[in-house]
């Protein structure tokens, strides 16, 4: 690629767009043109995001994009997505969107698990769900990608190898671990450092919005209607994820169609050992131990990302490298640091 892509980032202030900016700022084919922020407008990154200083101490946080730009991202609350999509859409931008305002076919979904009306039926229709593993040549020519859930990404890359080899299977549980940061920057009482540190907890036990996430890609991929139940836990780590799937099946030898599945697969790894969160941190990778109990008659598939990486604004990127005819794996980090 000759040119250089101008990139724009709404929502700058908050924990996924920190984390965009720390590796696009890095990519030898972007030039960050603006850092739009709701909160922050016309001041300096030195004064606002401190640790961005060395590389764009300078720049002035904006209201709106004030230099032309090729590709926005939207690190904004799903209804604010749900707006602004449309209309850097008709302005012919395209747009990774980082919320799930986008993310779920149905629109009545959203009624029921986002809690508003989606008026934008067209646009969902052309939206296309940003994992690579799955969907990556839609990616490549989109204009708008839904960039999934950090849960959803879990999830389904760990249950894809048995969807697609048409496992036969009766349930799927899905008991899910979750730093703080998936919760956002925002403030909110039970993440004050006093009730969060030592202290584990369950939230949206009935009903969480990446359930019909899940179950809507399940369908693409397979025309299979399938409910999963799904149970989210947040812990006292500030980044990672850690979820375990179980699958109650006959197939026993499960670890080869999970290495055949994703060979070729720069970011996922299939491992003979359970991981740690720490083997992913700050890097864009997945790393899935899949085994299987006798007893029970249950496949267990365990899988480890970053929720700020692979599980958002790493994948972010990864879509854009590939909506823009770059190496899909440019500028992605696969090192973690450990301990
Ligand atoms: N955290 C995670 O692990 C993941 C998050 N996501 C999704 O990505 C999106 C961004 O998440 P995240 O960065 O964690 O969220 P944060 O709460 O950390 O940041 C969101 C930012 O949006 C901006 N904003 C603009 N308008 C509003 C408004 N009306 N109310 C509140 N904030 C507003 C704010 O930045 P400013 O003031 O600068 O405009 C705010 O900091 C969300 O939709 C989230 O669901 C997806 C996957 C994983
Ligand atoms: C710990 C925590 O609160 N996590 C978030 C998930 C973050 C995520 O993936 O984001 P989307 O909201 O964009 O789907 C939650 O459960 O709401």
């Amino acid at each position: 690629m000759e040119q250089t892509l101008r990139v724009c980032i709404y929502g700058a202030t908050g924990y996924t767009a920190s984390e965009l900016i720390r590796i696009l700022v890095e990519h030898p084919y972007v030039r960050i043109t603006d850092l739009v922020s709701s909160s922050t407008a016309g001041r300096k990154v030195s004064e606002v995001l401190p640790h961005l200083t060395p590389k764009l101490g300078d720049l002035v946080l904006s209201k709106e994009p004030e230099e032309d730009f090729d590709l926005a991202f939207l690190c904004l609350p799903h209804e604010v997505s749900l707006e602004t999509v449309p209309e850097l859409l008709s302005k012919g931008k395209k747009v990774v969107d980082l919320s799930g305002a986008y993310r779920i076919r149905n629109p009545k979904a959203y009624e029921e698990f986002y809690g508003f009306v989606h008026r934008y039926e067209d646009v969902l229709e052309t939206a296309v769900y940003g994992l690579p593993e799955f969907f990556r040549e839609s990616i490549k020519g989109a204009q708008l990608v839904a960039n999934p859930g950090c849960y959803p990404t879990a999830t389904l890359l760990a249950l894809y190898p048995l969807i697609k080899e048409k496992v036969e299977f009766d349930s799927v549980i899905v008991h899910a671990l979750s730093g703080v940061s998936g919760a956002g920057r925002g403030l909110r009482q039970q993440f004050h450092y006093p009730e969060m540190e030592e202290n584990f907890f369950a939230y949206s036990v009935e009903k969480h919005r990446h359930t019909p996430e899940m179950e809507d890609v399940v369908k693409r991929l397979s025309g299979r209607e399938m409910r999963i139940r799904f149970t989210p836990v947040v812990v006292p780590a500030s980044r990672g994820m850690l979820s375990t799937l179980y699958v109650r099946t006959n197939i026993k030898d499960i670890e080869d169609l999970y290495r055949e599945t994703y060979s070729g697969e720069p970011f996922i790894t299939i491992s003979r050992t359970p991981p740690m969160t720490k083997w992913v941190l700050g890097t864009n990778n997945c790393i899935l131990y899949p085994t299987y109990d006798a007893r029970s008659s249950t496949a267990i598939i365990l899988s480890a990302l970053d929720n700020l990486g692979k599980g958002a604004s790493s994948q972010a990127v990864q879509n854009m490298n590939l909506m823009f005819g770059l190496e899909e794996t440019l500028s992605l980090p696969t090192v973690p640091k450990f301990p």
